[in-house]
């Protein structure tokens, strides 16, 4: 006689799966809201709901502190926030190490990730998603299948995007490049640097502000260069 079975891991997990995109969508919220900062910024308070919407000026009177109950708790389940129950049931949430990756204000702690969410959950990449099966089917690049052009076609056209996928790519390699200029010892003796596909140029200002003698070239397409700041030691 076969058993029933009540707790199957296996079927909770392929549950767990297709809800996923709740995370990313549920990060991308608390970082257009500014609930990182506004955490970070409350010394180690926990804080209500009620207490985060009052300082959300996008909120006005109509804020919902039960949707962004459900949505940091949702992000407490996997460690971005740290729920806790005060006196009369209020739920409130405070920061945990994984939240400085959100948190914008280098003087809170911040190591800013948000705009790699921000980029990530960008309708321009979320559309890609659905033509991962026809690229199986016809074998088409998704990217080029959602939008008829590649990726970096598509940041000349559209100024918008161009700026948060610049700011994604700066956000992510100014948090390795720090490590590895304290840990590489190649670049010295290095006279001239050419950064090939450097974007906005943030990979070479980490490595000319440790190292003063090298000059840098950053290049790039016309489109971002046109965007990259100016800094010293560049050609
Ligand atoms: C993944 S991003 C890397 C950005 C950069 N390394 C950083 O850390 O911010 C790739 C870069 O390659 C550039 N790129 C793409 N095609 C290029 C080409 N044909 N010539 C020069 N740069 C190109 C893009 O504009 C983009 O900035």
């Amino acid at each position: 006689m076969g058993s029933l079975v009540l707790q199957d891991d296996d079927r909770l997990r392929i549950m767990e799966f297709g809800t996923m995109c709740g995370i990313p969508s549920a990060l991308n919220a608390v970082i257009k809201l500014g609930i990182p900062d506004i955490l970070s910024s409350s010394q180690d308070a926990p804080l209500s709901s009620a207490e985060i919407i009052a300082q959300i000026p996008a909120c006005g009177s109509s804020g919902s502190g039960a949707n962004l109950d459900r949505i940091l708790r949702v992000l407490s389940s996997v460690g971005v926030f740290q729920e806790s129950l005060h006196d009369g049931g209020i739920r409130k949430y405070g920061v945990t190490p994984l939240c400085r990756y959100l948190v914008t204000n280098p003087s809170n702690g911040g190591l800013p990730l948000s705009s790699w969410v921000i980029a990530n959950q960008d309708v321009v990449f979320m559309k890609t998603w659905e033509f991962l099966y026809q690229s199986v089917t016809t074998g088409a690049d998704p990217f080029t299948a959602a939008h008829g052009k590649p990726l970096f076609d598509l940041t000349a056209d559209n100024p918008r995007f161009r700026g948060i996928f610049d700011s994604a790519m700066s956000d992510n390699s100014n948090a390795y490049m720090r490590l590895i200029v304290e840990a590489y010892d190649g670049f010295q003796g290095v006279r001239t640097l050419v950064d090939v596909g450097g974007g906005i140029g943030n990979s070479l200002r980490v490595i000319l502000g440790r190292h003063k003698g090298i000059k840098g070239i950053n290049f790039d397409l016309p489109h971002v260069i046109s965007k990259a700041p100016a800094f010293p030691g560049t050609l």
